[in-house]
């Protein structure tokens, strides 16, 4: 059969083509994802995974006039190619090229930016509200996920969605996965449904029934309600959403084009709230992704024959250092907990989760109620650390501030992920915390120089009483400890010298240090001697050891992997200037902007914070 994928070039292509074709479509389609993003990275496993139910989507509804809404949005490379985008595919999340979410500067079928879970219902009922009050007419169709349906957002949305009673079509892609297996009292639900798909023929028969029964008195009538109702609860699936306000179809097979395309229509004509069920497979049609969806829900470049990542090197991650070091403290401290919202493996967490399962709580995407129950545990003695990366951290701002520093509680914010993380872009960049974290009253923020420092500073969490963070990069981890043996003492509020130059002093945190410890050595080389400082803390900051090295300097730079505004490089401005400092400070940091999608390096470079940039601001400064 001729390819079809060749004369996909928007929309309108998919609606000419028939269910078989759509289906053959599908294949093509499939092929072409795995060979892009086995090449470039990316969100395999859920857009192998989706195929079907994006063709179908386009097949029955008109995007742009019909709003298709994606949660997350990690899942909506299909409909990028169906949407123009084919020919540019190959630059999925690559400096300048396509992003790996749904943009609006991409394209006029992505009408709802995300990344962050669980935002599609709230986003598509803004859209629904707002078609009414127009008088226009077209269809919102929210695409979530079963991981993102167990996010609060996603549970506060659907209580008004269903009460409001506005057209609005819900899509539950249920491929029985979050990032690793799904958790909750809702997922179990679903897989009831799932696992008893004779009920959904049930349901028709049942009302069918039911509503012939002639009412022929009131009490008949009444009692054939009552008898209705619960039965209803035994019989009928998705009640839950029923209940809510919602008419429940499924559950449908996501793979089948023929269920697929019967069942949107169906929905079209429905009046109010809707939610179609679909069960998928995640991975679909690739057999590693398929037997380990996890492992391949987010890809770096990987051989497809044998499913390995191209770059297969014994180097260890910031994430699993964290993830042995608090396996080893809890040997030894029966008080310490592990909380994550469904990242268990991203942060680092799964081999505590081997070694103490009840010790260990994922809480779903659901990063407020991880906080919090944070703060109730560290209420009753418990010693909870929360590993969440720092831009999901964002979501428990409140939490954090309210339920946890209020009270002043031992709580550990293990924030992975900060700085800039790379292709995720936008909306995964860590690059906030500093700022979000250090006007907090009663919390305590580090971070560290290396893999080694990072093992020392969760030592230095377990005995402190009060709120703490610690934030440390996304990817492998490094160590300094060569050059400075000494230099792994925790002492609160104490930063640390690491090397002692003139006129120019460098102070670093975190990751940055590295890049300091770089420009130095390369300068050292060139007989230039440079004062390099590890901040480690940027609450309380060293007040001593910066007035110290401002008396004996002419110019300060300050290096942080976080926005400048409100960061690390602030709080040292504004301790220069209440000690009239007369030098010249300079902050190099992140610009009031969002930073784009690309390789870290790339990235670090256009924000002249690699090695070279500094080094040549530094020179500028020597000849100036
Ligand atoms: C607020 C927030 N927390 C965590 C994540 C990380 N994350 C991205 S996708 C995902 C799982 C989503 O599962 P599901 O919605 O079922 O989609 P699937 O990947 O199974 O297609 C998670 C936890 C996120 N994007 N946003
Ligand atoms: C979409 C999403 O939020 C996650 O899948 C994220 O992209 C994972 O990031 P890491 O690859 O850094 O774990
Ligand atoms: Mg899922």
């Amino acid at each position: 059969m001729e390819k079809l994928l060749p004369s996909i070039k928007n929309v309108k292509d998919i609606k000419k083509l028939n269910i078989r074709q759509l289906k053959s479509l599908s294949n093509e389609i499939r092929d072409f994802i795995l060979e892009t993003v086995s090449k470039t990275g990316g969100h395999l496993a859920s857009n192998l995974g989706i195929v079907e139910l994006t063709l179908a989507l386009h097949k029955v509804f008109n995007s742009p006039k019909d709003k298709i809404i994606w949660d997350v949005g990690h899942q909506a490379y299909v409909h990028k190619i169906a949407t123009g985008r084919k020919d540019e595919f190959h630059t999925l999340r690559q400096f300048k090229g396509i992003s790996g979410f749904p943009k609006r500067n991409e394209s006029e079928h992505d009408i709802f930016e995300t990344g962050h879970s669980s935002t599609s219902i709230s986003a598509g009922l803004g859209y629904a509200l707002a078609r009414d009050l127009e008088g226009e007419d077209y269809k919102v169709i929210c695409v979530i996920g079963d991981g993102a349906m167990t996010g609060g957002m996603a549970f506060e949305a659907l209580n008004h969605a269903g009460d409001v009673g506005s057209d609005l079509i819900i899509i539950l892609n249920d491929n029985e996965m979050s990032i690793s297996e799904n958790v909750g009292g809702l997922s179990k639900h679903l897989n009831r449904i799932r696992t008893a798909p004779t009920y959904s023929r049930m349901k028709e028969d049942f009302e069918s029934i039911i509503s012939s029964i002639p009412a022929i008195g009131k009490r008949v009538y009444k009692t054939a309600e009552r008898a209705k109702d619960s039965l209803k609860y035994f019989l009928v699936p998705g009640i839950i959403f029923e209940e809510l306000g919602f008419k429940y179809l499924g559950p449908v097979n996501g793979h089948n084009l023929y269920e697929l395309v019967d069942v949107l229509n169906r929905a079209k004509k429905i009046k109010g709230p809707v939610l179609i069920h679909t069960v998928t497979k995640k991975g679909k049609g690739y057999k590693p992704a398929e037997e380990n969806p996890d492992k391949y829900h987010s890809v770096s470049p990987f051989n497809i024959k044998t499913g390995k990542p191209n770059k297969n090197d014994k180097k260890i991650k910031f994430s699993q250092i964290f993830g042995n070091a608090l396996n080893e403290l809890a040997k030894n401290n029966e008080k310490i907990v592990a909380i994550t919202a469904a990242m268990p493996s991203g942060t680092g967490l799964d081999i505590f989760k081997e070694n103490y399962p009840k010790r260990f709580f994922d809480v779903g995407i659901a990063e407020q109620h991880g906080v919090t129950l944070a703060a109730g545990l560290a209420s009753n003695g418990y010693k909870p650390f929360f590993a969440v990366y720092s831009t999901f951290l964002q979501r428990g701002y409140d939490q954090v501030l309210h339920d946890v520093c209020l009270q002043n509680l031992p709580v550990v914010f293990s924030i992975d992920r900060a700085g800039l993380v790379g292709k995720d872009g936008e909306t995964h960049h860590g690059v906030f915390d500093f700022s979000y974290l250090s006007h907090i009253p009663n919390l305590t923020i580090m971070a560290p120089k290396d893999g080694k420092e990072l093992v020392e500073m969760l030592k230095f969490a377990v005995d402190f009483d009060k709120p703490l963070a610690i934030r440390y990069p996304r990817g492998y981890a490094w160590d300094l400890s060569k050059d400075y043996p000494d230099s792994y003492n925790i002492e609160l509020g104490k930063g640390e010298i690491l090397e002692k130059g003139k006129d120019i002093a460098i102070i670093a945190i975190g990751k940055m240090v590295k890049n300091g410890y770089e420009v130095v050595k390369k300068l050292k080389n060139e007989g230039i001697n440079i004062t390099l400082v590890n901040g480690k803390f940027v609450k309380p900051l060293d007040e001593n050891m910066i007035i110290e090295i401002s008396n004996h300097h002419k110019t300060i730079i300050t290096i942080e992997d976080n926005v400048k505004v409100g960061g690390f490089g602030s709080k040292i401005n504004d301790l220069l200037i209440k000690n009239n400092y007369k030098g010249e400070v300079v902050n190099l940091g992140l610009p009031d902007r969002f930073i784009e999608h690309g390789n870290v390096d790339e990235l670090y470079k256009l924000y002249e914070l690699d090695v070279d940039s500094i080094i040549t601001l530094i020179k500028n400064k020597m000849k100036g």
